[in-house]
């Protein structure tokens, strides 16, 4: 296994769902630019693992990755509206970084959390809302070239071929995981297109337990719970990764 696991971000809603499911699973390293107080700690984590540092600081990220086998790299600007500094700076700058610092350090493997915002632009008005629907065929499955419907989509597609470019240039293991929608306890209510990409907190940590475990080159895929409603696949996330979730949005309705 390649604990230990540096996990960015780590004091956000995704972070907290994977630290809230395989808290205990792994031997973890915990940064974000924020304080993390203790109950976003894991048992057995203390604030020794824990390192306060912005990702765009590379200095910091070489302390971060030294000895570290795997990173599950989520910290950036999460707004679809965000605006472009911001998503040059934590996003696209802050993931060069980290990739930089996981190829010095020799690092095996790193997840890094996309967005299905980076092809958002194939709900087009011609096909929506239909592709939501438990009826339509459409799906996407990771082969199509990004088609980011905002900057945030931008910056997750830069950083899906900075990932790209680092697997190329070394030995490092890259996915990059085109997160739906993480909602705790339930799918969004009365909003078609976030039932369809729901991501539950338990198949969220599962999913990143899998991205931790797995062995892969370089990888595009989904993660979303297997909701019937859906126009992502999630065949490649499973296929690779061994991704089996559990929830289903539909089963809310
Ligand atoms: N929540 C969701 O449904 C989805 C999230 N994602 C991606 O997953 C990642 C995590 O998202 P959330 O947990 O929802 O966001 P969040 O805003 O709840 O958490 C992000 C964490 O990263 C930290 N952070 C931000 N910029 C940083 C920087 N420059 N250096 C160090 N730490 C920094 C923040 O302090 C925060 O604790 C993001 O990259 C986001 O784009 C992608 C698709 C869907
Ligand atoms: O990438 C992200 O996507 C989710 C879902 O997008 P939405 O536009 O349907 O809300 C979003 O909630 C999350 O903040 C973002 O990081």
């Amino acid at each position: 296994m390649d604990d230990p696991v540096l996990l960015t971000g780590a004091g956000g809603r995704v972070g907290q769902a994977i630290l809230g499911g395989i808290g205990t699973d792994h031997d973890w390293r915990l940064l974000d630019r924020e304080p993390l107080a203790e109950k976003k700690l894991p048992p057995g984590t203390t604030q020794d693992d824990v390192y306060i540092a912005d990702v765009t600081d590379r200095d910091a990220l070489s302390d971060a990755v030294s000895g570290v086998g795997t990173i599950i790299h989520l910290a950036g600007d999460p707004r679809p509206e965000a605006p472009w500094g911001s998503v040059l700076r934590n996003n696209i700058d802050g993931t060069q970084a980290l990739f930089e610092a996981a190829v010095e350090a020799d690092v095996d493997k790193v997840a890094f959390a996309s967005s299905n915002h980076a092809v958002s632009a194939f709900e087009t008005d011609r096909r929506t809302p239909d592709i939501y629907r438990p009826e339509s065929e459409f799906l996407l499955d990771g082969s199509e070239l990004p088609r980011p419907g905002n900057l945030y989509g931008v910056s997750k597609a830069a950083g899906e071929t900075l990932g790209r470019y680092y697997h190329d240039q070394s030995d490092l293991s890259v996915v990059c995981v085109r997160i739906g929608n993480l909602t705790r306890d339930h799918p969004p209510i009365d909003y078609e297109r976030g039932q369809a990409m729901w991501l539950s907190y338990r198949d969220c940590a599962h999913l990143f337990d899998c991205c931790i475990r797995a062995d892969y080159g370089y990888e595009i895929v989904y993660g979303i719970s297997d909701n019937d409603r859906k126009y992502y696949s999630i065949e490649r996330t499973r296929e690779v990764l061994g991704y089996d979730p559990e929830d289903n949005s539909a089963e809310f309705e």
